[in-house]
């Protein structure tokens, strides 16, 4: 039904819509051939699940990236009316742009604001991991950042089941023993605080959790990590204003008090023994 909507929209390849909820512009295929130069081997940046993605620059100058689909199936048409209809409808700064599509025979293309900064997995295990660039504050803030911009495109969903099995099994065992050192990377070198460290890993934990009824919501995720940032800050300034009688105990509405933290950190040991043993 969605596809259906794009292609009428298509009709007229340089129409700019703005219809409804969908923003973005229909491009040309002649466009965005040229800008990535035939989709040369030479200007292919990433491949996803779903297709290769390209640099390119438009006439304007305009640098781009451009996901070419690389299979018409049902599930490849899917993410394509997903992507286009849910990065069209939100804006976020944390939230790719998407600058546009082209639809036409086999061929689907998306247009993204291109960013010249790599991916998050090459900063933290590809070629840029060994300078380290991300230290423990910037890794606190991406969570937080990434929890947002995934908020902002559905603030009430829970991660989907069945994501990253591989790094929650792996993780369960140290969980179980409260030994989270083990999970911190080594690239880091112990320069990271204990405290966010053991509920970052308690909330991803939650998130995974065999019980789609359990995971926190992306609002809720938002919140725990925001009061996790959030504590480090005040604990440091307390630290700091030592003469200073104020103390920081200012705990609101969604905030994870000590208390509710440790409760968190035993029902997620708990939730961990429980799926190990049903196994
Ligand atoms: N807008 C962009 N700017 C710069 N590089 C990009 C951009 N979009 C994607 N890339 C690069 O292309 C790679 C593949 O991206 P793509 O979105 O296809 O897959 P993915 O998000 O890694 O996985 P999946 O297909 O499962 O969503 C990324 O890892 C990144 O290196």
């Amino acid at each position: 039904m969605l596809w259906k909507c794009f292609r009428c929209f298509a009709e007229d390849p340089q129409q700019e819509i703005s219809v409804g909820i969908i923003h973005g512009k229909i491009y040309s295929l002649k466009e965005l051939l040229h800008a990535t130069n035939n989709f040369h081997n030479d200007n292919k940046i990433g491949e996803g699940g779903f297709g290769s993605v390209y640099w390119g620059r438009t006439t304007k100058g305009v640098e781009i990236a451009v996901k070419r689909l690389k299979a018409m199936t049902a599930k490849a048409e899917m993410e394509f009316a997903v992507e286009v209809e849910i990065l069209g409808r939100v804006r976020h700064k944390n939230l790719l742009g998407l600058r546009g599509f082209y639809a036409g025979g086999d061929e689907r293309l998306i247009v993204y604001d291109f960013m010249p900064n790599h991916s998050l997995i090459t900063h933290l295990h590809g070629q840029l991991a060994a300078d380290c660039l991300l230290d423990w504050p910037r890794r606190m803030n991406i969570a937080v950042g990434s929890a947002e911009g995934l908020a902002a495109k559905k603030p009430l969903e829970k991660l989907p089941g069945g994501i990253k099995r591989d790094i929650v099994q792996w993780a369960k065992p140290y969980v179980q023993k409260g030994d989270f050192e083990h999970i911190a990377d080594p690239r880091l070198k112990g320069k990271y605080d204990n405290v966010q460290l053991r509920k970052v890993v308690v909330i991803a934990m939650r998130c995974a959790d065999g019980n789609p009824e359990n995971r926190p919501s992306m609002l809720q995720v938002v919140e725990w990590l925001k009061d996790s940032v959030g504590r480090r800050t005040k604990r440091v300034q307390l630290v700091k204003d030592a003469a200073s009688e104020e103390d920081d105990d200012d705990e609101g509405d969604g905030d994870i008090t000590d208390y509710e933290g440790a409760e968190m950190e035993k029902s997620t040991k708990r939730m961990v023994r429980k799926e190990t043993r049903m196994r």
